[in-house]
């Protein structure tokens, strides 16, 4: 005898949501062949009416209808689907040898029987729901289930169900055909799996966890939940690679995304970024001290020693914080203003927790007060340099780098060059800074022509404000460069494309003298402005940088890889090198390289990194290459 249902279902209504996807976030396993993506009814039943005056095939000659109802029952008795058929109160009626064979029981087990024996529980609200529609004269197509078998396995079933009419029409029961549809779904599921599943750790990827935080997003007005995004990135994670070899690394990965899981709660949920960064939701939070508890614990748990066989591996992470709703309106602003903060925390020297800082909302008063500050910002010593690998694409080195500038505020923290270079531009300290960095870049060049040889270049940026007419002594620069005996080649001034559209004498004047002093120049952000292309024939450039919104939809469908294509196209007719900004996966490097663009220069590399800090990578990578060096 099979099992006896249980309780009938209650409810008539779909059981999960439209569109509905239980997807396994939490910190466990990946989800189970049953748990990914099931058809809930609303979801997949699609009920369309039945014919009930169509025309019938079963001859009229009596004899000939005893010869036809013999074929139908040798079509059945032989056919490779399931056909079954039920009375209106789901009593089983008739139960082919396809059926006997699919779910394990014999006809006579399951004649007279409820239909509910071979329904999962979680299913069995799906009969009341499609019994009341066979009741209105409704047949349901191919309909996508799961039912289970007198063993117990689950079964993946593609069924069709039509009511059965009397000669007067009446609806007196339901034939169903039922085919076996397991390994469709296993294969489907293992695809799905493959591509939303790191394989490494068994975590989500990127895309499955922003739907998550979307979804929980779209909860949170009903419920006031508080959510919070950590983004983690293991410091230094290239020396474990580079030491002990990309295996050893994969190790270390897995190890620390086990860690990561360990130390969150039941409610949080993980993914896999790729490289050695992983995101994390916290969901519910009650407060920042709450978030920097599990933070904390967390990176706690990444500093314990890790045994990959006979080495002892000590790592570390930063983690940057970014909270809903203040932070951030949707999963893909929570997670950049989480990886942003991550980065504060690895520039104010990694091992560390940052929230995310809001741009500064800066009223006039503060204006004033943030312009003062600046203008002795130098002198306090409060501005740093930190220097952007630039990877030859042909052979992966690094002979040039770009210097970028910090403004450690004594109170505000870490003020970002996109708050307060226009502040210095504004109140005339852009001169000052401007000379400053200058001068720090002749410094390290000085240091570095020694130790990476003469063909090592370092590029700054130059507001065009500091080539204004009456503004800096391009002849200062080249004495300095002079004195300090570095070639003029070893630098790169970048200058922005608006400096392009219409060229102040004055302002082509210093570039030329620049020029004549052997300094190279680049067009930063080429790409977002109005190049005029007589000009920049003119103009005696070396590079062109292309702009990083270009290069992160490279490999996208749209219009950017053709941009790129044409921008590399044109520099070449005029004898220039391409520099991608912005690089941040393997697909845009390889399109990059097909393309042949020249340098690349983004996350996939490095970071931007204090001097010491670049001089180690370097001399990693030529020891790893002393061919190449
Ligand atoms: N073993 C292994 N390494 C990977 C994988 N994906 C990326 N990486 C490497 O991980 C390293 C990530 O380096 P970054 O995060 O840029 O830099 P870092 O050395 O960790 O230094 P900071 O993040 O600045 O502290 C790079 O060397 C990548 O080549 C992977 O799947 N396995």
């Amino acid at each position: 005898m099979p099992d006896q249902s249980p309780d009938a279902p209650q409810s008539r209504q779909p059981a999960m949501a439209q569109g509905e996807r239980r997807l396994s976030l939490s910190p466990g396993e990946p989800p189970a062949l049953s748990d990914a993506v099931p058809p809930g009814p609303a979801e997949v039943i699609a009920f369309v009416p039945a014919d009930m005056n169509a025309v019938s095939s079963v001859p009229a000659d009596p004899e000939r209808a005893v010869a036809y109802q013999r074929h139908c029952a040798a079509i059945v008795e032989s056919s490779d689907d399931a056909i079954i058929s039920k009375s209106l109160d789901g009593i089983v009626e008739s139960w082919n040898p396809a059926a006997e064979r699919l779910f394990g029981y014999s006809a006579a087990e399951m004649i007279g029987q409820p239909m509910t024996c071979i329904f999962p529980p979680e299913r069995l609200a799906e009969e009341a729901y499609i019994l009341e529609h066979l009741r209105q004269g409704e047949r349901v197509l191919h309909f996508e289930t799961v039912r289970r078998s007198k063993s117990g396995r689950q079964i993946n079933v593609s069924v069709s169900i039509s009511p059965i009419f009397d000669d007067s029409g009446r609806i007196v029961g339901a034939s169903k055909i039922a085919r076996d549809i397991t390994e469709r779904f296993r294969n489907q599921h293992v695809m799905w799996l493959q591509s939303n599943y790191d394989s490494l750790t068994g975590m989500p990827k990127r895309a499955l966890f922003e739907e998550r935080l979307d979804q929980l997003i779209a909860e949170a007005p009903a419920q006031g939940a508080r959510l919070a995004v950590l983004y983690i990135d293991l410091d230094h994670f290239k020396q474990v690679n580079d030491g002990l070899g990309r295996i050893a690394g994969d190790q270390v990965i897995a190890a620390a995304a086990g860690r990561i899981r360990d130390g969150l709660r039941d409610t949080d949920s993980v993914a896999r970024l790729g490289g050695d960064e992983f995101v994390v939701l916290l969901s519910p939070t009650a407060s920042g001290d709450e978030i920097e508890r599990v933070a904390k614990h967390v990176m706690e748990q990444l500093r314990e020693p890790i045994q990959i066989e006979t080495e002892t591996v000590y790592i570390s992470c930063s983690i940057g914080c970014s909270m809903y709703p203040q932070h951030g309106a949707d999963a893909e602003e929570l997670v950049r203003h989480a990886d942003l903060a991550m980065f504060d925390a690895k520039t104010a020297g990694r091992n560390r927790l940052r929230f995310f800082a809001q741009p500064l909302e800066v009223s006039a008063q503060e204006q004033l007060k943030l312009g003062a500050a600046l203008r002795t910002a130098v002198a306090q010593h409060e501005l740093k340099l930190v220097y952007q690998p630039v990877v030859c694409l042909r052979t992966g080195q690094v002979h040039k780098c770009e210097a970028l500038i910090r403004w450690h505020h004594p109170e505000r923290g870490l003020v970002s060059p996109a708050q307060f270079i226009p502040l210095a531009e504004s109140t005339g300290a852009i001169r000052d800074i401007g000379d400053w960095v200058f001068h720090e870049v002749t410094r390290q060049l000085q240091l570095w022509q020694a130790r990476f040889g003469p063909d090592f270049q370092v590029s700054l940026n130059v507001s065009p404000l500091q080539l204004a007419p009456g503004a800096q002594d391009v002849g200062d620069w080249v004495r300095a460069l002079r004195t300090a005996g570095v070639a003029g080649k070893s630098m790169v001034v970048e200058i922005t494309e608006s400096l392009m559209v219409q060229p102040e004498a004055g302002i082509a004047a210093r570039l030329h003298a620049l020029r004549e002093a052997g300094v190279q120049l680049a067009i930063d952000d080429f790409g977002t402005g109005y190049s005029n292309l007589n000009n920049l024939s003119q103009m005696d450039l070396s590079f062109l940088k292309v702009d990083q919104s270009f290069t992160r939809r490279l490999g996208q469908p749209g219009r950017d890889h053709a941009l790129v294509e044409a921008i590399v196209g044109m520099a070449r007719s005029l004898g220039l090198q391409v520099i991608a900004e912005g690089v941040e996966t393997k697909e845009q490097e390889a399109v990059l390289r097909e393309l042949g663009c020249d340098y690349g220069q983004g996350y996939l590399y490095a970071r931007p990194m204090p001097a010491p800090e670049l001089e180690r990578y370097i001399a990693r990578q030529r020891a790893a290459r002393p061919d190449l060096a």
